[in-house]
Formats: C-alpha cells, structure tokens, sequence
C-alpha cells in the first residue's frame, strides 16, 4: 500500500471549508491534508512545500499566479479559482506547458459550472475528433439565481444580498454583477475548445452603476441600493415583449460577449431554475441541435465535490501509473520466466 498523498489546501472560506468537511467525511487513507491557509492564517502538519497536490480554494490572483509553478515543480493543482485559465492567456499557456513539461495534472472542473461536465464534454469531444464551433449559456449560477426571483417585488439588491449570504456569489459580487465571472468561465470553455482566445477579446456588459463600482469591498452594502432602480427599468422593459431577463455567455466564430439578453420562454437557453446553469455547445458532431448541459452552476458543496473528484483521479491516475509499473516488472519477470521454461 503506498503512502497517502499529501494535499495542501488555501482557503478556507465557503468552498475550502466545505472541501475539508467533505475529505473528513470521506476518510480515506489515500489521502492526508497536511498544510491549510487562508489570507491570515497557516495551519501546517507539514511545510505547504512537501505537498503533492494544491487545492486553490481562493479567489486570489496571488495564489492563481503561482499555479504554472507548482505545476512546473511536478505538484499537481486542483482549483475552484478561475484565475488560472480564466485570465490572461500568457497565464493560461504557462499552465498547459507546466503540465506537459512535469506530466502534472491541472484539476480545472470547479470552475466552470461548479463542476457541471462542461470541460469534460468539451475535452471529450475535441479528443474524439470533434471540432467544437461555439458554445451559449447561462454560466453564472448566482446571476440565474437572481433573475429567476427578480420580479420586481423585492428590491434587487436585496437579493444581491441573498445571493451572497448563500454563498452563490464571489467574496466581491460585483465579480459577478460585472460579467468578469462569467468572462472568465467562457476564457476556460473556448480555451478548452482549443481556440487561443485573449482575454481583452470578450466584450462584457456590465451590471456595475459606477458609484457601486467605486466603493470598496468593505462599502459595497451602502451602494448596493443603486442597482435597484435601473434593474427595475429591464425588467418592466423585458416584461412588456413578454421575455425574461437572463445573462448570457456566447462564443462563436472568434466573437464572444457576455451581457444581458431577453428571452422568451421556451428559448432553449432560458430553462432551468435555482442557480442553473445551461450551456449549449455547438461541433462538427452536433450541428444541427446542440448538445445541451444544465444544472446547479453555484454552491459550496457541489464545488466541493468537483475538487475532490479532480483530487480523485489524480490519486487514481498515480495509482494506475504505479500498477503499470508493477506489471511491467511482473511481466518482465515472468518473461525471464518464461524464456527459462522455454528453454
Ligand atoms: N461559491 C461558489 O459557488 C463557487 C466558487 N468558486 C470559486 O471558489 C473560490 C472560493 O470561493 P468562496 O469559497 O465562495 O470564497 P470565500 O470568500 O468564502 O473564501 C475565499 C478564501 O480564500 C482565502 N484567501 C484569499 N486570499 C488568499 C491568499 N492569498 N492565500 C490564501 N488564502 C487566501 C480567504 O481567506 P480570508 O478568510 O483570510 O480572507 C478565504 O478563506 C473562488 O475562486 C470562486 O470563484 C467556484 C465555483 C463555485
Ligand atoms: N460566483 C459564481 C460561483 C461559481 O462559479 C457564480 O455565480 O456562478
């Protein structure tokens, strides 16, 4: 049996925590947290160094800058931050070498959709052949969140404040009411899809009043109040065509923007409920009717459980190397074997 995989885990918000409830519960002696931190705080068993797999539970550039390099270094990341693939594309290309240079694996399924099989799907086609053409969704899970319980009865920001306290939102939503989250989910898709897609190229429309855009974090509560009034404005607006506000990501032929759509129902992208995501993805294999992913896109625990997944088949992947290399041992072995029978 061989010894357990050392993980070290950086943050320890709604995500990180519940990452660690979810090992604790999971007690397997495959694996062994040895090193945490957040932005205060470290709690070490071992040095963060000795470490064999990173989780990146944060939303730190910081922490997101320092990816390609434990790649490089042969330790293997997995992350809910968006911040390694989803920012600029130079990042995003350090990584991909990173892994091929060191054979260290990128654990990416948290961040898009909460670990929705987006990425999976996209890879698995583009693996198979496929040429992926587009993709169009809802990828913000606080976002569709929001405009399924915005009818105009509850100020919008009051929501906002709901969104939050679920933990649906980025520690800064306005991350989120900026398109910058979902900018930085349709980055990790079209890159995903093999198309080298630069950062500055998506066009986003953003949610953000410029005084709520001005505040610091720590201020932001008092400004929230001024989204209510022009949301209400959409929303009446959309009302009058009969449609329903919905944030909408799309890329296709080289185009991507992120912004606020109107859409009637029944428009294949306007399904779904709660934090739902719904994504539809365009290929030489699915032309005609796309291939359509949906479900929960937000939420601590289903982020979780992608990183642990991701931290899965790390685990097995290092597990199925080390039987390989038995086997081939054995083989080699019971060739020799073999030969002597033989002879
Ligand atoms: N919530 C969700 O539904 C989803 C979240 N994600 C992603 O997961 C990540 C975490 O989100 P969430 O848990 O909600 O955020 P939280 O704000 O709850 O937690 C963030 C954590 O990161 C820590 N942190 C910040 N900077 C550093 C640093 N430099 N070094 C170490 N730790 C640091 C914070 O520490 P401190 O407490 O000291 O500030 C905090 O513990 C984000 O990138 C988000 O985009 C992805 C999919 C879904
Ligand atoms: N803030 C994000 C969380 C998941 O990535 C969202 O709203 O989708």
């Amino acid at each position: 049996m061989s010894a357990p995989l050392p993980i070290a885990l950086y943050g320890t918000g709604q995500v990180g925590r519940a990452v660690l409830a979810r090992l604790e519960r999971f007690a397997d002696a495959s694996l062994v947290v040895v090193h945490v931190e957040n932005s205060r705080h470290e709690w070490s068993d071992l040095d963060a160094d000795a470490a064999q797999i990173v989780l990146d539970a944060t939303a730190s550039d910081t922490v997101a800058a320092r990816h390609a390099e434990w790649l490089a270094r042969g330790v293997h990341v997995v992350t809910a931050n968006k911040l390694g693939r989803g920012a600029s594309l130079a990042r995003a290309d350090a990584i991909e070498q990173a892994c091929i240079a060191s054979g260290a694996r990128y654990g990416d399924a948290a961040t898009v959709g909460a670990g929705l099989p987006l990425l999976r799907s996209l890879r698995a086609l583009r693996a198979g052949g496929d040429a992926i053409h587009g993709v169009a969704g809802v990828l913000s899970g606080s976002l569709a969140w929001l405009f399924a319980h915005f009818d105009g009865r509850v100020p919008f920001s009051t929501l906002v404040r709901e969104a939050r306290a679920a933990g649906y939102t980025e520690p800064d939503p306005r991350i989120d009411l900026s398109g910058e989250d979902v900018r930085r989910k349709l980055l990790i898709l079209a890159r995903a899809a093999g198309v080298a897609l630069e950062a500055d190229t998506v066009q986003v429309e953003s949610l953000v009043p410029d005084a709520l855009a001005a505040a610091d974090l720590d201020a932001i509560d008092e400004q929230l109040a001024t989204l209510d009034a022009p949301m209400q404005s959409l929303l009446d607006a959309a009302r009058e065509t009969g449609a329903r506000l919905h944030f909408v990501a799309r890329w296709h032929d080289g185009v991507a923007r992120v912004g606020l759509e109107t859409l009637v129902a029944g428009h294949p992208l306007a399904a779904g409920g709660g934090t739902d995501n719904r994504v539809a993805i365009r290929s030489a294999r699915y032309a005609g009717q796309p291939l359509v992913i949906q479900g929960p896109g937000a939420g601590a625990d289903v982020t979780a459980a992608a990183m642990l997944d991701d931290v899965l088949a790390i685990r097995d992947a290092l597990r199925g190397a080390q039987a390989i290399r038995s086997v081939a041992t054995s083989s080699k072995n019971a060739s020799i074997g073999w030969g002597r029978l033989i002879a």
